[in-house]
């Protein structure tokens, strides 16, 4: 399309008018085109510039280098207390893009391509019309930061394409394709990227002349519910988000803002909407969740190491020798995000079941609507079963996930040194060996490095980057690039027992079982972890990665950590009779053909069993707490180990703990992570509970030193660790 006359270059914000009279508006904010008030009071005076202009018939909006519009920047979330202005989100939602631009007396329209999310997208929707290409991915992740969409989304989305499609997209945060999109009503029409400009214009032109709706999302009524059945979707909705989420109030107060749309007309729905912003983006839900959205990102940023120049290399074929039942998981992983994997067992049978075991993965994925068929057969293609090691030659990354023994583990890395090219990456996805002995029996002298997935590896959006002594700053950069590309936040831990995920589970379940040991109960602990927001409580989390596993990290975390460990025979006694957890059906809960948990009686037969081998009494004080103590007995515990791991730079900044936490323990992201929360507690008084109990009950609840000093200072925990140097902090 040949341009005809630049008329304006206002920051970020470009106009062009081409030579058929249509103005084109580019978004320009590198990287993503984020949205500010600025951005905003500039768009809105190009568009108005657009309005006055004779030769402008129409206008296009669109953004620069590939991608609409990312939303707005989120920084400006989370503060505190602040007047509303004229310049205010809501107020520019109804003055500007309702006023101005939906009611505008030249058609309008979005050309999309790449990213148009949040307040992006929400732009598009007041267009008059949308063109997008295919892969463009739209969508209102908006409650992702304890916010709601304000920018008219919650008025404009369930018009356009009726109230399931929009609550799913809203309350999920789901983004669609630009196909979806198309098939869903949402995008008017698809076009390739070379000639989506071009298309957009000429729609605009069609409007103009007659030959294309002139659509006001705003004023649409087809898509609307009949307003009993809309209640009903509304109310199941709400029912929904409390079971979700029960201590969170933002997904409610959305659900509010679209039904006041829908009873009292979408202008009070925007009204609506913009007040509930104002006081949601001040919320403590608001401020925690924008910092873990930031904290995600920081996690693949490390002083001395990615501010460097060096460059991630490419992994492109991966080779997995299969042993556990994660194998599979970590090859579905694999394959879904697009790698080459081989799959290397010792014998046929398991080589079958490991392949088998990826099969019903990706099968379930497609059954469930998480992959088209395309994407299934591609990633079908993608795997390969070997019981040699023939096809190593060109690999790029082998992960090792064998069992468990030093011997057998040394032999495997002695033989991918014959095998495997000299730039392909060795890593163990082992917690329990060091990483340095694994190498022992290789003739070159090749690094290792850990790679630590969770349980399930589809499903758990962590991965820890174990990092030893001898591992260079270039396979941390590649680790941290293909975690990336797997779609997981890549956390770089130092080699130490527990990484930072485990470790912070071990006193979780450990105060938990030592106050079961001295007369609290089982289901009340659960209870109380699980209101206060963790997904598992602490037994539901010891059935869930069964006992056995259970017993092998205790017996590490015993010998390694013996000065702050509580001993139990409770797992024990209860594996003796055969109970294993969820797997058996049997744990702390019994579990139906469905994997429900119920609580069960049986359990205080065996409590009483380790009271009376330990000769342990009850204590009337643990018998009886509240919940609320309950939860601080125990996450302080988990607290005091994190403040561990800070001064032992096991992690390279506190944040990381707040990631890992929320990703790999299931801690609610709602309050920031571990430590982000510890602020709302204050040092001070974690510190003085930790000194009180451990007077008590012993030292595995004293604290550290540095809660000590932080308390002391009247700190918070933060700290922004650096290690240029990795710290020695192995405790094997
Ligand atoms: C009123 C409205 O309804 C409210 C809203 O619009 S809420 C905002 C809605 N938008 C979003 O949620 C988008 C959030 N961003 C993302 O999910 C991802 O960044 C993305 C999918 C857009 C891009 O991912 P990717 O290409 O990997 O780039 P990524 O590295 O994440 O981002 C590039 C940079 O932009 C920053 N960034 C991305 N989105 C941002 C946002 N919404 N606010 C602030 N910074 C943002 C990142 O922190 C990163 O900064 P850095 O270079 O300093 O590290």
């Amino acid at each position: 399309m040949e341009k005809q006359q630049r008329t304006k270059a206002c920051k970020n914000i470009e106009l062009e008018v081409v030579e058929n009279g249509v103005a084109v508006i580019s978004i320009n904010h590198p990287p993503l085109n984020l949205l500010s008030v600025e951005v905003l009071l500039s768009l809105k005076e190009n568009i108005e510039e657009a309005m006055r202009k004779d030769n402008v018939k129409a206008i296009v909006i669109t953004g620069s280098r590939g991608n609409f519009s990312a939303g707005f920047d989120v920084t400006a979330f989370g503060g505190s207390q602040r007047r509303k202005t004229r310049k205010e989100l809501g107020f520019m939602s109804i003055e500007f893009i309702t006023d101005t631009f939906e009611a505008a007396r030249k058609p309008i329209v979005a050309a999309v391509e790449g990213l148009a999310l949040g307040g992006g997208f929400e732009i598009a929707l007041a267009c008059h019309a949308r063109i997008s290409t295919s892969s463009a991915k739209l969508g209102l992740p908006e409650l992702q930061y304890g916010i709601l969409p304000g920018f008219g989304g919650t008025q404009r989305l369930p018009r356009l394409v009726g109230l399931p499609k929009a609550l799913e997209m809203i309350l999920t945060s789901k983004r669609v394709s630009g196909e979806e999109a198309c098939s869903m009503g949402l995008v008017d029409a698809m076009s390739p990227s070379d000639r989506l400009l071009g298309s957009a214009c000429r729609w605009a032109l069609d409007i103009l002349e007659c030959r294309r709706p002139w659509s006001i999302s705003l004023s649409r009524t087809d898509r609307l519910a009949p307003l009993a059945e809309a209640r009903t979707l509304l109310n199941s909705a709400r029912a929904r988000m409390r079971k979700q989420n029960p201590n969170v109030i933002h997904p409610l107060v959305c659900i509010d803002v679209i039904e006041h749309g829908i009873l009292c007309g979408p202008r009070n729905g925007l009204w609506k909407e913009a007040e509930a912003l104002h006081e949601l983006r001040q919320s403590d839900s608001c401020r925690s969740l924008v910092h873990v959205f930031f904290a995600k990102q920081r996690t693949s940023k490390i002083p001395g190491i990615t501010d460097t120049g060096l460059l991630p290399r490419k992994i492109r074929k991966v080779a997995i020798l299969g042993g556990s039942l994660m194998s599979s998981g970590i090859a579905t992983a694999l394959v879904f995000a697009n790698h080459y994997v081989i799959m290397k067992y010792m014998d046929q049978k398991s080589l079958e079941n490991g392949i088998d075991g990826v099969k019903a993965d990706l099968e379930g994925r497609l059954k469930e609507g998480k992959m088209t068929r395309e994407h299934y057969e591609k990633a079908c293609a993608l795997l390969r079963g070997v019981l040699s090691y023939d096809t190593f030659k060109d690999v790029d990354l082998v992960i090792e996930d064998m069992l468990d023994v030093v011997s057998l583990k040394q032999q495997i890395f002695a033989d991918l040194d014959e095998c495997c090219p000299p730039r392909c990456i060795f890593a163990s996805t082992t917690c329990i060996v060091d990483l340095d002995l694994l190498g022992e029996r290789m003739k070159t002298c090749r690094e290792i490095v850990g790679v630590h997935f969770f349980s399930p590896p589809t499903a758990t959006d962590l991965l820890e980057i174990v990092r030893t002594e001898r591992t260079s700053p270039q396979v941390v950069v590649d680790l941290l690039n293909f975690g990336r590309r797997i779609r997981k936040t890549p956390i770089v831990v130092q080699d130490c027992t527990g990484f930072a995920v485990r470790r912070m589970c071990f006193p979780y379940l450990q105060a938990a079982m030592f106050l079961v040991q001295h007369g609290a109960d089982v289901y009340q602990i659960d209870k109380a972890l699980t209101s206060f927001g963790m997904k598992l409580g602490p037994f539901r989390m010891l059935d869930r990665d069964g006992f056995q596993s259970a017993a092998v990290c205790d017996v590490k975390f015993l010998e390694t950590f013996q000065d702050r460990s509580y001993e139990s025979n409770l797992i024990p006694i209860m594996r003796k009779n055969n109970r294993e957890g969820e797997s058996t059906r049997q744990g702390f809960y019994t579990y139906n053909d469905k994997g429900e948990a119920s609580p069960d009686p049986e359990i205080s037969k065996y409590i009483e069993m380790t009271r009376s081998m330990s000769g342990i009494t009850i204590k009337p004080k643990l018998a009886t707490l509240s919940d609320g103590e309950i939860v601080e007995m125990i996450l302080f515990a988990v607290l005091n180990e994190a403040c561990l791991m800070i001064s032992d730079a096991v992690i390279v900044k506190s944040s990381d703990l707040d990631v890992a936490s929320v990703l790999g323990m299931g801690f609610p992201e709602y309050r920031g992570g571990i430590i982000f929360w510890s602020q709302s507690v204050g040092s001070e008084y974690i510190c003085s509970k930790l000194e009180e109990w451990s007077k008590e009950y012993g030292e595995s609840f004293k604290p550290c030193a540095y809660l000590i000093e932080r308390a002391s200072k009247r700190c918070s925990l933060v700290r922004n660790v650096s290690f240029l140097q990795p710290r020695i902090c192995k405790h094997y």
